[in-house]
């Protein structure tokens, strides 16, 4: 349902955005309100026919009209349609642009910075705010945890929301004077244009490693999406790459203008010399150019400190100074989830983190390592219903912890013992291993093993308050777990009243 805001024109015609798009039965067709989906038309909608993976749109027509659609956008002719259709090639990418010309194109209007990138969107999106907002600007967000128009926040559906809830997001945005805009642009969005025809002044990619191949089926394909980012670059805009990642400044040929490079080991325009870390934070020398400035951040671990990189870089090129840049990187204590403290009097660190990839689980635990005297126990597992070729590089990322700790993270559809034996054909043969499917147990066997000098990283979940067993979304969270753990002197789980650990069970009838 759109968000009604005074500056949205009351209608837009197709030929005058579409170019290349014919008509059949009328010579335009003036649209107030479009819709992908048949069950939501209302009256005097366009519905357009989108092409998905479990359903073709197109099949859906008739049940539209019915629900009062009263044109079509189509990728063929339709035959015995009583209504006008709208021909083009790409229905997804004509459907993201009417749905920003409906919204009045908010993003003309706005400073963006679009983030993608297999692992750090998010950190880097929540720093990027951080920064413009400590510079006095307004700045909106949306991502994998929040969308915020500067005033009103929701949780998250998406990590990048469809087109008609993204350019109301934006739409929203302009109308309550927010003038800048951090966006996650996942891949899967980029691959379904959900974000065509949004303009961006910054297109930043992290890195390029393994994720979502069950969507894209292979590298290429992932990182051609991931390159889509380019296309939403106003002229005059920037792509910020890693040159500590392949993958990422493999991208540099395709950059279509000014291009500004972050890096840690490798030379860049942007780049970083660490001083310390600890526990409590990390010390490091940013430069830019000429200009060096120390920055304390309270983000732990050396991939954070190329999130703050790629942040900079990002608002460097919107005008901000690198003194205002470093005092908005430390005005961030905390983004959810993302190596988060969890504090609860214990004798030793304990971090919740939303490492679900083998490099971001490598890296959560090398982070974790440079704070440990002891031993690392590192609690993971790996999604059912997503990508099964990573599920034994996590396990064999998983091995670089001391103690590998394999457990259920959010098992859906699938076997949690079948994923577990999928993570477990990763691991060397020498890993020290335990393996216990009930994940709150997992945690309490992990924390009863640790002692003082030790570190216990749970991965994974981050800021998710639900776990996903078939068909049911349970409430849980790492960090309520760990609380009432600790709390509770690491009684195993079953000693525990059930509601302690895992909160009423919410039948959702279909698996996410
Ligand atoms: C696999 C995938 O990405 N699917 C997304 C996709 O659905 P789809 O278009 O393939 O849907 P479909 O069910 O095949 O239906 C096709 C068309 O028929 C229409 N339809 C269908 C049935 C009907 O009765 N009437 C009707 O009109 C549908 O509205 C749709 O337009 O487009 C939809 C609208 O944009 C998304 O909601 C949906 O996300 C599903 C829920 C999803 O789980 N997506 C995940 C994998 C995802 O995108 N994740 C990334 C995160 C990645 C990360 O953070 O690492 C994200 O951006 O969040
Ligand atoms: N720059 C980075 N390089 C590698 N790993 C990272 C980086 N930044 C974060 N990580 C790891 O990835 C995890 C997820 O980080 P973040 O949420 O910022 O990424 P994301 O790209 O938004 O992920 P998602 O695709 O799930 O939304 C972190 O918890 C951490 O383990
Ligand atoms: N955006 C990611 C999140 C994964 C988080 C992990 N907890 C899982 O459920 O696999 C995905 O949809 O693949
Ligand atoms: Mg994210």
């Amino acid at each position: 349902m759109s968000l009604i805001h005074p500056r949205i024109p009351l209608g837009i015609t197709l030929r005058r955005i579409l170019s290349g798009a014919s008509f059949v039965g009328c010579a335009d067709i003036r649209v107030q309100h479009a819709t992908n989906n048949s069950l939501d038309c209302g009256s005097q909608a366009l519905f357009a026919a989108l092409r998905g993976r479990e359903f073709d749109g197109h099949h859906f027509i008739r049940d539209a009209i019915q629900h009062g659609a009263t044109s079509v956008l189509v990728e063929y002719p339709q035959s015995d349609v009583p209504v006008p259709q709208c021909v083009v090639r790409n229905s997804r990418q004509a459907f993201a642009r009417i749905c920003s010309a409906l919204n009045g194109d908010p993003s003309r209007e706005l400073s963006t910075v679009g983030v993608t990138g297999t692992n750090g969107k998010t950190t880097t999106t929540w720093l990027v705010r951080s920064i413009l907002q400590t510079a006095g600007i307004q700045t909106g967000l949306l991502g994998t945890i929040e969308y915020n128009d500067g005033f009103r926040v929701e949780p998250s559906t998406l990590t990048t929301p469809d087109s008609m809830m993204l350019t109301d997001w934006l739409s929203s945005m302009v109308s309550h004077g927010t003038t800048h805009a951090a966006i996650e642009m996942s891949s899967h969005a980029l691959d379904q244009f959900r974000c065509a025809g949004i303009l961006i002044d910054a297109a930043v990619i992290t890195n390029i490693t393994h994720d979502h191949l069950d969507y894209h089926l292979d590298y290429d394909a992932y990182r051609a999406s991931k390159l889509r980012i380019f296309e939403n670059l106003k002229p005059g805009g920037v792509a910020v790459l890693n040159a500590d990642d392949p993958g990422s400044i493999s991208c540099l040929a395709h950059a279509p203008g000014q291009v500004i490079t972050f890096g840690i080991h490798n030379s860049a325009d942007v780049s970083a010399t660490i001083l310390q870390q600890s526990s409590q934070g990390t010390t490091f020398v940013l430069t830019a150019g000429v200009e060096r400035i120390e920055v304390r951040t309270s983000m732990i671990g050396e991939h954070n400190v190329s999130n703050c990189l790629a942040a900079a870089a990002a608002t460097l090129h919107a005008g901000i100074a690198l003194p205002d840049i470093a005092a908005g990187i430390e005005a961030l204590t905390d983004v959810p989830g993302r190596l988060e403290r969890v504090d609860c009097g214990q004798p030793f660190n304990i971090f919740v983190d939303y490492a679900h990839t083998d490099d971001a689980l490598q890296r959560a635990i090398a982070a974790a390592k440079t704070l440990t005297t002891g031993r690392v126990f590192c609690v993971f597992g790996a999604g059912g219903d997503r990508d099964r070729s990573k599920r034994p590089l996590l396990g064999c990322a998983g091995a670089s912890a001391d103690v590998a700790v394999v457990t259920s993270d959010n098992p859906r559809s699938e076997s949690p013992t079948q994923i577990i034996d999928e993570i477990v054909a990763g691991m060397p043969i020498t890993a020290q291993s335990h393996i216990e499917a009930d994940r709150a147990e997992a945690i309490r066997w992990a924390l009863s093993q640790a002692g003082p000098q030790d570190t216990v990283l749970v991965a994974g979940k981050g800021h998710e308050s639900e776990q996903i067993i078939g068909s049911q979304r349970l409430h849980f969270d790492d960090r309520e777990v760990i609380g009432r753990l600790v709390t509770a002197g690491l009684k195993g789980p079953h000693d525990i009243p059930a509601t302690n650990l895992i909160g009423p069970h919410k039948n959702v009838g279909q698996i996410a």
